[in-house]
């Protein structure tokens, strides 16, 4: 099938079998999506699958492409739907997130920014600096599992940079035992995937007594053991990871719980304005002195004004972070400080919000709203 792309960027320009590093994204603005690169350039040999690919790029792109195949190239009307997922200069929003093609954090992306054109990151600081740096519109990060709880790297990331909360999105994730093509389950020594994905499969792989590696993704494991061929390891992750990289599932649902949910926040550069049409959440940050009850009465803000609080994080607090703070107040140096991180059910716009926070900050020595937002009340 013969695709001519009017584009002025060259798809040998990328190399789809690498996430973007910030400075390749400081080098230039994206124009088409790597997932787009992959299709064309992978999609040889399985018809069925490029009819299908083709469809979704020309309905990504309906004035971009010319095919033979193709009935008709004629424009297509515009839907609110794209309306809604376009920048302020017209094109798809891009939507930073880390891994390579296939990760999970791929879909929530997807599922926070329908249409969006999503862009892998090697690490979660790359997603955030990229946002800083106006390559990307947007980044979506893991925060937290049900199973494998808080993403600590990225609570650390919030407060180191700039940016805002804008959404949340749920995810249900389901990990598959893959392998390469005639390998069977008794010839796995090791299994490779994110660290996350393999405490959330901590029962299936001790039952199967296999040595875990972590790395950087899961859709990475399921690239690493598809690239190298290799017969004495599988990975856990996603039944697309499986298709992208043409391994075999070996085993489908092997999560501790049926149950396994990851929270991803949406992040931006800008607040969203509060609202009170819908359920709204809240995600703040605050250190406190340090003495008797005193944490005891930062909730009790929250409390006294019945607001419900959903998360409570303690991370240490890195004097890099807030050079500001002086920790040595009492005459010593006091060597663990901590940030308390909250997400509570209310909006800014509503007054309990407002004279919860305005109490807490008569005390607390540092008080950052990270982000007021839409909760996500869907299924995951
Ligand atoms: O490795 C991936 O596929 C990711 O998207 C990362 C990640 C995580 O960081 O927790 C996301 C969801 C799953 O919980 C497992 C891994």
């Amino acid at each position: 099938m013969m695709i001519a792309l009017k584009h002025k960027v060259q798809l040998r320009d990328f190399d789809f079998r690498k996430p973007i590093t910030a400075a390749q994204l400081s080098q230039r603005r994206l124009k088409i999506p790597f997932h787009a690169c992959y299709r064309i350039t992978n999609s040889k040999n399985n018809k069925k699958f490029q009819a299908i690919e083709l469809q979704k790029l020309m309905q990504d792109y309906p004035y971009e492409f010319d095919s033979k195949d193709s009935p008709t190239s004629l424009p297509r009307p515009l839907t609110s739907a794209q309306l809604s997922n376009l920048t302020s200069e017209g094109s798809r929003l891009r939507v930073a997130y880390q891994g390579v093609r296939g990760a999970y954090s791929e879909s929530a992306a997807e599922k926070a920014y329908p249409n969006c054109e999503p862009v892998p990151c090697e690490q979660f600081d790359t997603a955030f600096e990229a946002v800083e740096k106006w390559l990307v519109d947007r980044a979506v990060l893991p925060i937290e599992n049900s199973l494998g709880g808080s993403i600590h790297r990225n609570y650390d990331l919030l407060l180191r940079h700039r940016l805002h909360i804008v959404g949340e999105v749920k995810l249900a994730i389901r990990h598959c035992l893959l392998a390469n093509h005639g390998v069977i389950v008794e010839d796995l020594k090791r299994v490779l995937s994110h660290p996350q994905a393999l405490a959330q499969c901590e029962t299936t792989l001790t039952g199967l007594g296999l040595v875990r590696e972590a790395v950087d993704d899961t859709a990475g494991a399921a690239k690493h053991v598809a690239f190298h061929k290799l017969k004495d390891a599988g990975a856990v992750a996603s039944k697309t990871a499986a298709r992208i990289y043409g391994l075999d599932i070996i085993a489908e649902d092997i999560q501790d719980d049926s149950d396994n949910v990851t929270r991803f926040l949406m992040l931006a550069r800008e607040p969203i304005i509060p609202g009170t049409d819908k359920p709204f959440k809240t995600s703040i940050v605050f250190s406190l002195e340090e003495g008797p009850g005193m944490l005891f009465k930062a909730l009790a803000v929250f409390a006294m004004r019945n607001v419900n609080l959903t998360k409570i994080e303690s991370r240490p607090l890195q004097k890099q972070t807030l050079p500001t703070l002086d920790d040595s107040a009492n005459g010593f140096p006091k060597y663990f400080p901590y940030l308390f991180y909250v997400d509570f059910e209310a909006s800014m716009a509503d007054q309990r919000a407002q004279n919860a926070l305005g109490h807490l900050k008569e005390f607390a020595t540092f008080l950052r709203v990270l982000g007021s937002y839409p909760t996500d009340t869907g299924l995951p």
